[in-house]
């Protein structure tokens, strides 16, 4: 890991008393202060109740917290600034609202990708719906501003999600609000396909009258197949049920108690394409799902079969279609998505007489698209506030008890992550670091992601430029050959506590203050957390107790009178103020290891007095 000077991005700093707080924000995002209070009209009880417990942890924090900027360039958010909000596709005006309450909204429609690029290094969120394409040269354009994308809807394949986690750009959808229109368009084209309502209606405007051209097909008693039965497919089979058709369902992760208790059954992918006069598509776009209907597949299906597709156009082969629809294989499909969006004029599959098509209008009624608008703009104003998202697509999610349980563990796990760096000489060349998480709970209850997230954060950020939080944390320990391991050991302690101790060890280095060394050559550093406040219990073999906060001196020094007396009038000339102090001895006048918390930075030559102090050994400065 190369090192660099400190980060150039914002630093949250709060009184001891809310570090807690504190740090849970930093972890996650960006920090903006809203210039008014946002109203939350929550159509998920779950989002509510994360967004309002969050909030009131923070409520606290919010007085008595203030923002520095450290100048991350020209369009750095610093104090009072608020955060701008790009929306490039058209969003409900209750969103809108909603996200106008808290920061600076830019709509600007059907922009180019350079427009798109040229913009978004001014903008902290975009919001984008189906027909923005998110590439990494977006979040490269971004210089590191954008925090959050939002999508209004479902599905995330027009994010570059890869590069979002990357960037440490946290990606939220909205996943609920638009299920009940994409089922009931879904559940209109198979109705409107079978009775070609489509095509008789433009042969009507058209002055014709054919009545026998256009007898269609009953939908009573035939079999339908919903391939992905997630939330829009389970919907659609609902209803089709209610038409009186023959439900089945292909699914890999449905759980077949779901499917049994609205009368489906789940079967395999080629039982589901042998057996159904229809089949309708209900799964994400994805590498696995990509043109997985293709020529090979249309041949298994029963002749005159017909397709309904309101998922993605990508999960068809396209020309495919078109080859199985000349053959008759397929005798109608119904089609709302398209590989290409909009397709090309001279689009084969959608001129096909026996196509009928829509323009991705699946999501499109009034409800859902208030809903959606809604549930993003919460998403996005509470990603921007620092909150651990409900719907985050990239981030771990953490319910909010966990999160409020874990709050002064996770100061502590940066907290030690933070000193363990600064133990090691040169501080670059650590690869190997062990965590290791002591309690009373059954391990398998014991979520760690969250603290790895933020030891990661406390060994990376002193050292590099990067600003590591809960969404590039892995990625960025990964790049930069940081190999972090953990275990969970049971220890006899309070089950009240989700951790007893967190120690973490780092092999293979040395260290600027060898008693920090264990007897097989590790760093170890041990700290639990007491009275709320995080506290050092333990360095190298020599048990401590000093709680982490400010700044630590750490001496080591021949145990004899009078030296707390000498550290502390060296200190006290230059108006250094000890909050704390600690001595451990190995035994009565041998070596003490002595940790002094203080408020300022000592100056140089204040920290080469300590130094040159005749007793002492061993010496490092630390910040917290
Ligand atoms: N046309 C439109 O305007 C709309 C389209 N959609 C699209 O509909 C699709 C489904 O949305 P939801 O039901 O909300 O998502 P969901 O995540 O609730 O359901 C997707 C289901 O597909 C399943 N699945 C994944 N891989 C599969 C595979 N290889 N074979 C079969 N099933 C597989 C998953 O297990 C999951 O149960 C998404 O692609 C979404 O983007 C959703 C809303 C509106
Ligand atoms: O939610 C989805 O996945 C959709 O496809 C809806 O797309 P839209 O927001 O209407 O562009």
């Amino acid at each position: 890991m190369a090192a660099s000077s400190a980060s150039p991005f914002i630093v949250l700093r709060v009184p001891s008393d809310n570090s807690s707080q504190s740090s849970m924000r930093s972890a996650f995002l960006p920090l903006f202060k809203p210039s008014s209070s946002v109203s939350l009209k929550s159509s998920s009880s779950r989002s509510r109740s994360t967004a309002l417990v969050v909030r009131n942890a923070l409520k606290t924090l919010e007085s008595k917290s203030t923002l520095v900027s450290k100048g991350s360039g020209p369009e750095a958010p610093s104090l009072g600034t608020k955060p701008t909000i790009l929306v490039s596709e058209k969003l409900g005006e209750v969103g809108l609202e909603l996200l106008r309450s808290f920061g600076t909204v830019d709509c600007s429609y059907n922009l180019s990708p350079e427009e798109l690029c040229s913009k978004i290094s001014l903008c902290d969120a975009l919001i984008v719906r189906s027909g923005t394409k998110v590439t990494r040269q977006v979040f490269e354009a971004a210089k590191g501003r954008l925090k959050v994308v939002g999508r209004a809807g479902v599905g995330i394949d027009n994010v570059d999600l890869q590069a979002a986690t990357e960037f440490g750009c946290l990606v939220v959808n909205a996943p609920t609000a638009n299920t009940v229109a994409a089922a009931e368009h879904g559940i209109a084209l198979l109705a409107g396909m079978a009775r070609n309502v489509a095509q008789a209606d433009a042969s009507m405007k058209a002055g014709k009258w054919q009545r026998n051209k256009y007898v269609g097909v009953s939908l009573v008693g035939k079999t339908l197949a919903v391939m992905g039965f997630g939330k829009v497919g389970t919907e659609v089979a609902r209803r089709a049920k209610g038409l009186g058709m023959n439900v089945i369902a292909h699914d890999p992760y449905a759980p077949a108690d779901r499917a049994r208790a609205i009368g489906v059954d789940l079967v395999s992918f080629d039982e589901a394409i042998a057996t159904a006069e229809f089949i309708s598509l209900h799964m994400p776009l994805t590498p696995a799902t990509s043109k997985l209907f293709n020529d090979e597949n249309f041949s298994k299906m029963k002749k005159g079969v017909r397709i309904i597709n309101v998922a993605r156009g990508g999960v068809i082969d396209e020309d495919a279609l078109v080859r199985a629809l000349d053959s008759g294989i397929v005798a109608q499909a119904a089609l709302d998505v398209f590989t290409e969006e909009p397709p090309p004029k001279d689009s084969k599959l959608v001129q096909h007489e026996n196509v009928t098509v829509t323009p991705h209008l699946g999501a499109s009624t009034k409800e859902a698209q208030e809903g959606v608008a809604v549930e993003i703009a919460e998403a996005v104003v509470g990603a921007l506030n620092g909150e651990l998202s409900a719907t985050a697509v990239n981030a771990p999610m953490v319910p909010p008890e966990v999160l409020s349980e874990l709050a002064p563990y996770v100061v502590l796990a940066e907290k030690l992550g933070r000193m363990v760096v600064q133990l090691v000489a040169g501080g670059a060349g650590i690869n190997s670091v062990k965590v290791v998480y002591r309690s009373a709970r059954d391990p398998e209850n014991v979520d760690t992601r969250l603290l790895r997230a933020m030891i990661t954060k406390g060994i990376i950020e002193p050292i590099s430029s990067t600003i590591v939080n809960l969404v590039n944390a892995d990625f960025t320990a990964k790049q930069k050959g940081l190999r972090i391991s953990e275990e969970r050991v049971v220890v006899d302690a309070s089950p009240e506590c989700p951790v007893d101790s967190i120690e973490i060890r780092i092999s293979n280095v040395q260290s600027k203050f060898p008693s920090a060394l264990m007897d097989n050559g590790e760093i170890a550093v041990e700290g639990r957390v007491k009275g709320g406040i995080p506290h050092l219990t333990r360095i190298g073999s020599f048990s401590v107790d000093v709680s982490l906060e400010g700044n630590l001196i750490l001496c080591k020094q021949v145990d004899q009178p009078g030296m707390i007396g000498q550290v502390g009038n060296i200190l006290g000339e230059k108006n250094v103020n000890v909050n704390f102090m600690s001595v451990c001895r190995t035994a009565p006048r041998k070596m003490a290891i002595m940790a002094i918390g203080v408020d300022e930075e000592p100056d140089k030559e204040t920290l080469k007095r300590i130094g040159e102090v005749q007793a002492v050994e061993e010496f490092v400065f630390l910040t917290l």
